[in-house]
């Protein structure tokens, strides 16, 4: 039996972007045939629901501080490397909803890429990390999201453009990179975030978003599936228990 979902866990209401981009992703709320499924559903009869999210980026740019900051509002100053992949679960209760993050936190370096780059099938949510205070993170993001993408059907991702380290940056310095970042994240049609690990400026309601949006699409793509007339019915469609989720560790022999 799973604890109950901690209370600043809980979403009634699809957080606002607070992207500079954001009228590209503008919306009243959660959509109408997901809340009407939420309404309906009961709690009891659902167990998990659950999103795979990659966060994949140059080598520290800050992906596994983006992630613990969130999880456990720390932040550390010293460098450790990422090997392969790291695995976090969030929960939270979206809608009355239970629903969960898987965050597949990836290594940066090029000599674990090859062994990353095996977890990131099935995503449904892509966030790639560049530094605020290096335009080449910046450059080399579009590759990382080839890369991803190379193994997800591009119709169903939510992509999120993630700059990091706001707090080292000037404002001036900050416009600057940002336009090339607004530039790119409209091109791949990501939506794009400026936080601190260090301050945990806008941190929190980045994932907040994550969560609920990929909440959304999971709801309304198996409303799409089920063609489903029968709304109570959708969200038991969707559970899934953590356990068919937990991840399998496979071995790679690519490099
Ligand atoms: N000032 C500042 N430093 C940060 C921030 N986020 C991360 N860092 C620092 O950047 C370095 C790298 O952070 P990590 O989170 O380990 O980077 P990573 O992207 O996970 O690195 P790999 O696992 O090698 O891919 C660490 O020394 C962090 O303390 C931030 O928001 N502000």
């Amino acid at each position: 039996m799973l604890p109950p979902v901690k209370k600043d866990r809980v979403i009634t209401q699809l957080p606002t972007s607070f992207s500079p981009n954001a009228a590209l992703h503008a919306k009243d709320g959660f959509h109408p045939q997901v809340k009407a499924a939420c309404q309906v559903q009961k709690t009891d009869t659902v167990s998990f629901n659950i999103a795979k999210v990659i966060v994949v980026g140059d080598v520290a740019v800050g992906k596994t501080c983006l992630i613990s900051r969130f999880r456990k509002g720390a932040f550390d100053k010293n460098y450790k490397a990422t090997i392969g992949v790291d695995f976090e679960m969030e929960r939270f209760e979206v809608l009355g909803v239970p629903f969960s993050l898987q965050l597949w936190d990836t290594a940066g370096q090029e000599r674990f890429k090859c062994i990353a780059s095996t977890y990131y099938r099935g995503a449904q949510a892509i966030i790639v990390v560049f530094d605020l205070s290096s335009e080449s993170s910046l450059t080399h993001a579009r590759q990382w999201l080839e890369d991803a993408m190379k193994e997800n059907d591009p119709s169903s991702v939510l992509l999120f453009l993630v700059g990091t380290k706001k707090d080292l940056s000037s404002p001036d310095q900050l416009v600057q990179i940002e336009e090339e970042a607004i530039r790119l994240s409209e091109e791949i049609k990501a939506e794009y975030w400026a936080v601190s690990a260090k301050s945990g400026d806008g941190v929190g309601d980045f994932f907040f978003r994550v969560a609920s949006l990929t909440f959304e699409a999971n709801v309304l793509s198996e409303i799409e599936k089920s063609g489903s007339r029968h709304v109570g019915d959708i969200i038991r469609l969707t559970d899934r228990t953590e356990a068919d989720h937990k991840p399998s560790k496979r071995k790679s022999n690519c490099c």
